[in-house]
């Protein structure tokens, strides 16, 4: 079922200028947790399972695109000037700024997966999480993956070895505040600790589906 969304409000400094059609409850599914939690592994394993009922949205970037990127695809590359202009004008759902280049959700990219009949994925950190739950009428499902231990992430992030010894302090220092929002009650509709990865799988997989049991059936 779809809805018209048109709405001009501020909301905790975000301006929201939207007058589009979004799916109610909602073909969006937020996944958030803290870095090496398994996040990327949980969605991996459900897109495998699922392939044509999820899809990733094209996040906006202002930084260089890879020799192996193409545009639209892995990215939609823009420049700050621009960026800042759609964010503006009330297009991004959510944005951030890691290492001086800006990242962002365009309600545009989401809806451009919603149309296809997909639920949309976001997996997106806390201060994302914050400024989607912001947005009017947007009611995304979220779910929070938390680690067994925040000694257990480490281990997780170590065997990975994707990080610098100052990266992989930066993600540990950050964990333990994204795990207490994650569970303050109200923030997530789910949260599911991913100690055996089955069983997270498994709890992970039956609460999307039931969430979004209208959809794409
Ligand atoms: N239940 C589990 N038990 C043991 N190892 C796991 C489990 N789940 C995931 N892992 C491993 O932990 C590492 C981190 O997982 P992953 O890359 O999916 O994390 P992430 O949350 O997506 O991290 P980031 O936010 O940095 O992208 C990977 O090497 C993955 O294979």
């Amino acid at each position: 079922m779809f809805f018209s969304w048109s709405l001009a409000v501020m909301n905790g400094g975000v301006k929201f200028a939207a007058s589009k059609m979004v799916r109610q409850n909602c073909g969006l599914l937020v996944v958030c947790g803290p870095s090496g939690v398994g996040k990327s592994t949980l969605l991996r394993k459900l897109f495998d399972e699922y392939p044509d009922k999820f899809g990733f949205s094209v996040s906006h970037t202002t930084r260089s695109p890879r020799i192996h990127e193409v545009d639209g695809q892995h990215y939609h590359f823009t420049t700050k000037e621009q960026m800042q202009a759609a964010i503006d004008r009330g297009e991004f759902l959510e944005h951030a700024v890691f290492s001086n280049n800006m990242y962002g959700t365009s309600l545009n990219a989401v809806q451009t997966v919603q149309k296809l009949g997909k639920i949309c994925v976001l997996d997106i950190d806390m201060q994302g999480v914050i400024q989607i739950k912001k947005v009017p009428n947007l009611k995304p499902v979220g779910v929070f993956i938390k680690p067994p231990s925040i000694g257990e992430l480490e281990v997780r992030l170590r065997r990975r070895a994707s990080e610098s010894e100052a990266s992989l302090r930066a993600r540990l220092n950050a964990a333990q505040q994204e795990i207490n929002y994650g569970e303050t009650p109200g923030n997530f509709d789910y949260i599911i600790t991913n100690e055996s990865l089955d069983k997270a799988y498994n709890a992970f997989k039956e609460f999307v589906l039931k969430s979004f049991e209208s959809i794409g059936n």
